[in-house]
C-alpha cells in the first residue's frame, strides 16, 4: 500500500492572492536560509502558471545577492526563445533587487541535450544542496519538472538513488527535448511547494494522491519529499 503522503493544502480566492502568499512564504524561507547559512537556493519551474508568483517575489526585499535562483527544468531552446524558462525567469523574476541574485540555468548552446545536461550537472554539483526552496508546477498528465509519463528515461529521472543532478529528457508529449533536475534533488528541498491553478489540475492531483498504486510522476516526487509538500491552489 503506498504511503499516503502528508501534504498541506493552501487555497486562495484568486491567483493574485495565491501569488502574494506564496511569494511571502518563499521570501521568508530564503531570508531564514541566508540568516542561518549565509546563502539561500531557490529552484523554480517554468510554464504559464508562475508569472504572477515571480512578479510578487521580485518585489520582496531580502539579501538577493546571497541567493541563487535555479531552474527546475528547461526546454532545449535558446534563452531568446518564447519557449525558454530562462527567458521567463529573467523577464518576470530577475528584475529590480532580484537582478542581484545569481542565476543557474540549464541550457547551453553549441551542445546537444546530453552534453548540455552533463555541463549543467557539473555546474549544479557546485551548488550547496539541498535547495532551500523548490517550487513545482504540474501538467494535466501528472508530470512535474520534465518528468513526462512518456519520457524514455522516466525510471532514471524518478530513481530515488539517482546520483545525477541534471538529466536530459526525450518525451513525445514534451515537444522539444528537455533538461531537468532529478527526483532526489527536488524531493530533498527544505521547503517544497506545488503551485497549481484550476479545477482540472486539482482533480488530477486529488486522483493521484488517493491512488493506491500511484504512477503519476508528481505523486512519486511528493511521496519522496523530505518535508511535507505545500500545495498552493486557486480555482
Ligand atoms: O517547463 C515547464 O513547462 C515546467 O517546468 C513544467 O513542469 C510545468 O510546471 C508544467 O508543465 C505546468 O505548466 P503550466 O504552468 O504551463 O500548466
Amino acid at each position: 500500500m503506498a504511503r499516503p503522503v502528508e501534504t498541506a493544502w493552501h487555497e486562495f480566492a484568486s491567483p493574485e492572492e495565491l501569488a502574494e502568499a506564496l511569494a511571502g512564504t518563499v521570501a521568508e524561507h530564503l531570508a531564514g536560509a541566508v540568516k542561518s547559512r549565509g546563502h539561500a537556493t531557490l529552484a523554480v519551474s517554468g510554464g504559464s502558471t508562475p508569472a504572477r508568483f515571480f512578479r510578487a517575489l521580485s518585489a520582496k526585499a531580502l539579501a538577493w545577492d546571497d541567493v541563487t535562483i535555479a531552474l527546475v527544468d528547461e526546454r532545449f531552446v535558446g534563452a531568446n526563445s518564447e519557449r525558454s524558462n530562462e527567458r521567463l525567469v529573467r523577464e518576470k523574476l530577475l528584475q529590480g533587487p532580484v537582478a542581484n541574485a545569481s542565476f543557474a540555468g540549464l541550457f547551453s548552446a553549441d551542445s546537444d541535450p546530453d552534453q548540455a545536461a552533463a555541463s549543467a550537472d557539473r555546474k549544479f554539483a557546485g551548488l550547496p544542496l539541498p535547495f532551500d526552496v523548490v517550487v513545482l508546477g504540474m501538467g494535466l498528465d501528472g508530470h512535474t519538472a520534465s518528468f513526462f509519463p512518456d519520457a524514455e528515461n522516466l525510471d532514471a529521472l524518478l530513481d530515488p538513488s539517482q546520483t545525477r543532478v541534471v538529466m536530459p529528457v526525450t518525451a513525445p508529449s514534451a515537444g522539444e527535448p528537455r533538461l531537468t533536475l532529478t527526483l532526489p534533488i527536488l524531493a530533498s528541498a527544505r521547503f517544497l511547494a506545488l503551485h497549481i491553478e484550476g479545477e482540472a489540475k486539482r482533480d488530477v492531483l486529488d486522483a493521484t494522491l488517493s491512488d493506491a498504486k500511484p504512477t503519476a510522476p508528481i505523486r512519486r516526487v511528493l511521496d519522496a519529499a523530505a518535508s511535507p509538500p505545500q500545495i498552493y491552489w486557486t480555482a
